[in-house]
């Protein structure tokens, strides 16, 4: 796969959903499959949340939080086999997914002017992206990143469902100790997170895939699906994208 830049706009596929509904994995095993660019907008919420601890900025300070997005020397893998994420020459990669920074990056994200900022590098990374298309994912793609996107998807499952799956992924089981650990993560990041974006409920034209009940490679097949007839509506010239046949 070239580096260069696509010479033509790329094939964009856009997913949100709330915490642990499985839109990370889906999206990095899709972006594989197809060959496609893979974006996690959510590592750069955690990316600045912790620049700003290092750097000791005050996470309540919207504006001192603005700057620290501004100034931050972030590198974003778009490679979906290694999305690594390097700060200032630091690989926070396995650093932004501890407890530590999961528990504070929905102080850092509800700051609009921040949110400004990284919304702003996020599309300069779905235009300028090094291979045909991206898939990019999180809370805010379909409605304000990326409201033109090609495919738009809310991927969605029932709470039980996602504390399930993130207490098996955090702490092996899922046992009653296992979800109560894992509640914070899942609950109460997702009422925090909910108040600045929307991806409860799919806004019009967003197509919406509810896992609960759909293990892991359904959900990527009924998602390759869904954008191989998306990609069959642009080049085979029916005149409409498949998203505007879709179930809505
Ligand atoms: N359909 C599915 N069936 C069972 N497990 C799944 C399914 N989809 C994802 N998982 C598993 O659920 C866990 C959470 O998935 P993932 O990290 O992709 O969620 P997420 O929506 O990106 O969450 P967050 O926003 O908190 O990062 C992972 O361990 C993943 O392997
Ligand atoms: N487009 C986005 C992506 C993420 N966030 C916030 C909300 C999450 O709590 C945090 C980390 O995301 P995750 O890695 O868990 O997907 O970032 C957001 O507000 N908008």
């Amino acid at each position: 796969m070239s580096d260069t830049p696509a010479q033509t706009a790329p094939f964009v596929v856009v997913i949100d959903g709330p915490s642990g509904s499985g839109k990370s994995s889906v999206s990095r095993a899709v972006a594989d499959r197809l060959g496609l660019a893979y974006l996690d907008t959510g590592a750069m919420y955690r990316a600045l949340t912790w620049w700003c601890l290092d750097q000791g900025v005050d996470l309540e300070d919207t504006d001192a939080v603005t700057a620290a997005a501004e100034s931050m020397p972030l590198r974003m893998g778009t490679d979906p086999t290694d999305p690594r994420v390097d700060v200032g020459g630091t690989d926070v990669t396995a650093a932004i997914r501890e407890t530590g920074i999961s528990s504070v990056v929905s102080a850092v994200a509800r700051h609009l002017p921040t949110r400004a900022v990284l919304i702003a590098a996020q599309r300069e990374c779905i235009e300028r992206c090094s291979r045909p298309g991206i898939v990019a994912e999180g809370r805010d793609l379909t409605t304000v990143v990326a409201p033109d996107a090609d495919v738009r998807l809310l991927i969605t499952a029932s709470e039980d469902a996602r504390l399930a799956r993130r207490a098996r992924e955090l702490h092996g089981g899922d046992g009653e100790d296992a979800i109560a650990a894992t509640r914070d993560q899942v609950v109460r990041r997702d009422r925090d997170d909910s108040a600045v974006a929307s991806f409860l409920e799919p806004t019009d034209g967003v197509r919406l895939l509810d896992t609960s009940e759909l293990d892991f490679e359904t959900t990527i097949a009924a998602v390759l699906e869904l954008v191989e007839r998306a990609r069959a509506g642009v080049v085979d010239g029916h005149g409409e994208r498949a998203r505007s046949h879709a179930r809505e």
